[in-house]
């Protein structure tokens, strides 16, 4: 882990997403934290003075849901579960109205799913949106659109919808707020011995050993999906912090240069923007199988992949599909836009490229992927 001498990560960023626990905005699944989300609302409007552009993910329509119908268990029902959430997502976005007008400020409500991200034109068009709503000086409150999404297509949990969302608009910095004063070497609520993390790079394979699930109840993805999303954000070159949210006046101090809570700094090369929506594709619909020596040249040389180097083909896509290419051992190395049809590509793999009109009976292309349309996931 890294030294202590440093600013934080949000004392530069002009663009913030800050993402707000369920456990934290329903003070435990106790009803709507009123007292809480009006000093979020008071910070934000003091970042908004210093001319931030801050965007809201809030979790806790579920939580609060349940809180208005009266039901002291979680259900199980896919669909009770969308109905919980319908109900406490009206109290959530009248609470951050209330909370912001205190401030001269006007909230949006925007409700995404999977598939709104997974189209390019609905990802461009919420882009537009959301980039517009931060230039009118509003404060978009985003959730996901709980009561229309099954859980094949969920993002799951809303520290995966924030760093979505961080890379979307291509935000400096990703800040998550949650019940503990951040990332520690064990869950503190169950090691007393956990030591805290202050400073570490977003995407390093031991903070994900370190991070176990949700501690509570109300909460969903726990620490693990937090580090999973900082790795995601780091991808766009957003840097992450997870702090506490009951840290009084955190999101100000944060953004005055006080290290507060752990800071996941991103090192990494930045994606392009249209890479970065191919890279955020939470599902794929088929999978290529690629030898040693295709596995090389993508990541190695960069190049394009030719159905010469493809072994095998899983699932069905159509050409424009997301694909993703696996080495022999089943881990993705990369992802791109295909250009022939699963049943084509069984036919044209292991084949030169010279072939692909004798065997179709036309080209499109010579390449499997063009190197334009593939994404890195693994580094050389
Ligand atoms: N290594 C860890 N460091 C800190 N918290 C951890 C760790 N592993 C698991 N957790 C748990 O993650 C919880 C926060 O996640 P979660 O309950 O999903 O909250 P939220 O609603 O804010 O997303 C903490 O309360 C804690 O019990
Ligand atoms: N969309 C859900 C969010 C669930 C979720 O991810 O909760 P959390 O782990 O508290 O961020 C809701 O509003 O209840």
């Amino acid at each position: 882990m890294k030294s202590s001498e440093f600013n934080s990560l949000v004392l530069d960023a002009k663009v913030i997403v800050v993402k707000v626990g369920s456990s934290l905005v329903t003070n435990n699944g106790n009803g709507l934290d009123q007292v809480a989300i009006a000093e979020w609302a008071a910070q934000i409007a003091a970042l908004v003075q210093q001319g931030k552009q801050v965007i809201l993910v809030s979790s806790g329509a579920v939580a609060e849901g349940m809180q208005r119908l009266g039901w002291k268990k979680r259900p199980i029902a896919v669909n009770e579960l969308q109905a919980a959430a319908a109900v406490g997502q009206m109290g959530l976005v009248q609470m951050y109205e209330r909370c912001f007008s205190q401030h001269q400020l006007h909230t949006a409500q925007v409700l995404l799913t999977h598939d709104d991200l997974a189209d390019r034109k609905r990802y461009l068009n919420a882009r537009t949106t959301l980039r517009t709503l931060l230039d009118l000086k509003v404060i978009p409150i985003i959730n996901e659109n709980d009561t229309v999404v099954t859980d094949e297509i969920k993002f799951g949990d809303n520290d995966t919808l924030g760093s979505l969302v961080a890379n979307l608009i291509e935000a400096d910095t990703l800040v998550i707020l949650t019940d503990q004063q951040g990332l520690y070497s064990a869950d503190p609520r169950k090691d007393p011995n956990a030591q805290f993390v202050q400073h570490a790079t977003a995407g390093d394979l031991a903070l994900e050993q370190m991070a176990g699930g949700a501690g509570s109840s109300v909460g969903t993805g726990g620490m693990l999906t937090k580090i999973l999303a900082a790795k995601r954000a780091a991808r766009s070159g957003a840097h992450t912090v997870i702090a506490s949210g009951r840290e009084s006046n955190v999101l100000v101090r944060l953004s005055a240069g006080e290290v507060i809570g752990t800071h996941l700094e991103a090192t990494q090369m930045k994606i392009a923007a249209r890479k970065q929506w191919l890279a955020d594709h939470l599902r794929t619909t088929g999978k290529l199988i690629l030898d040693a020596g295709a596995v090389r040249v993508l990541v190695a040389e960069g190049k394009s992949l030719l159905p010469i180097g493809v072994t095998a083909v899983e699932g069905h896509f159509e050409r424009g599909d997301v694909v993703a290419c696996v080495d022999a051992g089943g881990h993705e190395i990369a992802r791109g836009l295909v250009n022939y049809s699963a049943s084509e590509t069984a036919r044209v793999m292991r084949k030169p490229s010279q072939q692909i009109e004798s065997i179709l009976g036309y080209v499109d292309e010579a390449e499997l992927i063009h190197r334009d349309n593939l994404v890195l996931l693994k580094q050389a």
